[in-house]
Parts: structure tokens; C-alpha cells; sequence
């Protein structure tokens, strides 16, 4: 069942047209890649379904509802997350805090709210501790709660970030290169966890990557896109069955442009 979909999502650039009728899906509880060469329109396409862009034309859904223009905070709060290819962490605070910040629903400390919703706020909190010790554990950062987030290695940094983004215990996240700046090992690794994730707690995954050896050992399915055009979709080893994939990373293809 598709969880995701977009359809014929159009952007323009003053003039340049950088997504042109994107229709896809991304089916429930699945692992799927978005893949293409630079420039191909994958972080406007993600920017357009996560509310940080309007699209000139088409719709996205999500779930069955129309979330064309949501702001990203009433999606993350309907399930669906975005974690940024460059994390966008707090460094002086710790890890721990890091992952109370980026939990939803908590409306501040409104001193009215703390005088008389105390009840309410000790069992949110109580509840948020709990949470953040569970995401720690998923992915294995336990030992480095306390640890100011300035001090992680890049690839604790983006684990972390994929953190940020279970708090609010999501059904989708989009992730923009999640393997992009670390090296091939960690990269495998943090595949590993995502799929973990996708296996054990049901997370649908939708990602953006340029590193197509460790993505087409992970992913179900595939959409590869060229100059703003969804050009095929498939297993990875049906996207690298076909002569297109090849044309298409040789550079040589643009004549979808329009
Ligand atoms: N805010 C913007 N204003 C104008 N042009 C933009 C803007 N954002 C992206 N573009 C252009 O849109 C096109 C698609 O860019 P986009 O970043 O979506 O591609 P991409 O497939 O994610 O590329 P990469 O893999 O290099 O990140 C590019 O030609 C880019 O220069």
C-alpha cells in the first residue's frame, strides 16, 4: 500500500524547470531509493513533500491525505520526518538533550502550563525520557548520552540526527544521503541500522543517496531521475538491468528536458 505519493509534482526555477510531472509511490514498511545525477531535482523533490517548497503544480499525499504545503512541523507531527544531510544539531548540549528537543508535541514552559498542568508535564516528561532512552539504544549510542553532540565522530553526528527523527516515533522518514562524508565501513553501518529500523520497528524509508553500492544492497525498490523526470523504477537489480541506468550516469542523457 503506498504510504507516500506524489503526483505530477511540477517546480520551476525562474524558468528552469527542475521537476516535471514527478509522479511516484513509496509503499508501506518499504526501503526506497531515490537516486540520479546531480542536479537531477531528488532534494527539490524531497524539499516539495516536506512542506519546505510549494510545488507549482501536482499534489503530494501521504497516508491518502492531501499534505500539498504542510508545514514540516504539522508533518512531523502526522508521522513523517526529514533528517537533513547535514545534521542540524545543537553542539554545546548533549546528546540526550539533543534527542528531548527534537521530541513534538511539547508546547514550551509556559509558566501557566507549569503552575498548573504539572501532572501533565511529569508523565511528558517522564514519557520523553523514556523515548530517547529507546532511540538510544536503537542505535547503539547508549555511551555517548551525556557527550556534548560537538564531540561525535560524523557518522555518531548523523546517527544522531536519524535520532532527532524517531522522537516523534514516525511511520516514514526521508533521509538525504545518509552514507555522503563517511567512510564506506560506517556508511554499511548505518545502512544496517536503518534497516534494522525497518525490519524490527516498521519505518518506511524513503532516501536519497549518491552512494549506489551501499544503497542497492539495502533498498526494495528504486526511482531513478534525470533532469527533473522520473526516468525508471524498480529492484536495484532491475534498474541496473537496464541500458537507460548506464546512459543516464555516462552524462549523456538531458533530452527530457523541457
Ligand atoms: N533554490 C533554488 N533556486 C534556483 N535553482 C535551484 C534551487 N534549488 C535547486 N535549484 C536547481 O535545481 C536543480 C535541481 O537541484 P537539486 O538540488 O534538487 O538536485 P539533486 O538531484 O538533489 O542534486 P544533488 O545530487 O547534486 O544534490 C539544479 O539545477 C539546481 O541548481
Amino acid at each position: 500500500m503506498a504510504l507516500l505519493a506524489t503526483d505530477r509534482v511540477g517546480k520551476n526555477f525562474g524558468g528552469f524547470r527542475v521537476l516535471n510531472e514527478v509522479s511516484l509511490t513509496v509503499n508501506e514498511k518499504s526501503f526506497t531509493g531515490l537516486v540520479g545525477p546531480n542536479g537531477s531535482g531528488k532534494t527539490t523533490l524531497f524539499n516539495v513533500i516536506y512542506g519546505l517548497l510549494r510545488p507549482d503544480s501536482g499534489a503530494v499525499f501521504f497516508r491518502g491525505e492531501n499534505i500539498t504545503g504542510l508545514p514540516p512541523f504539522a508533518l512531523y507531527e502526522r508521522g513523517l520526518a526529514l533528517a537533513f544531510q547535514i545534521p542540524r544539531l545543537f553542539g554545546s548540549l548533549s546528546v540526550l538533550d539533543n534527542l528531548f528537543l527534537a521530541a513534538p508535541h511539547v508546547a514550551g514552559t509556559h509558566p501557566a502550563a507549569a503552575l498548573f498542568c504539572r501532572r501533565y508535564w511529569q508523565t511528558k516528561e517522564r514519557e520523553l525520557a523514556a523515548r530517547a532512552k529507546e532511540v538510544l539504544e536503537l542505535l547503539e549510542l547508549t555511551p555517548l548520552s551525556l557527550k556534548p553532540a560537538r564531540e561525535l565522530s560524523g557518522g555518531q553526528r548523523k546517527l544522531l540526527e536519524i535520532g532527532r527523527t524517531l522522537m516523534a516515533s514516525p511511520t516514514l522518514i526521508l533521509l538525504d544521503e545518509p552514507a555522503a562524508g563517511v567512510n564506506p565501513v560506517l556508511g554499511r553501518k548505518i545502512y544496517e541500522t536503518l534497516k534494522r529500523l525497518q525490519r524490527e520497528a516498521g519505518i518506511t524509508f524513503f532516501v536519497i543517496e549518491h552512494r549506489l553500492e551501499i544503497l542497492f544492497d539495502f533498498a526494495d525498490q528504486v526511482y531513478l531521475m534525470d533532469a527533473g523526470h522520473v526516468v525508471l523504477a524498480g529492484t536495484p537489480q532491475a534498474v541496473l538491468a537496464d541500458p537507460a541506468f548506464y546512459t543516464i550516469y555516462a552524462g549523456e542523457s538531458s533530452q527530457w528536458r523541457s
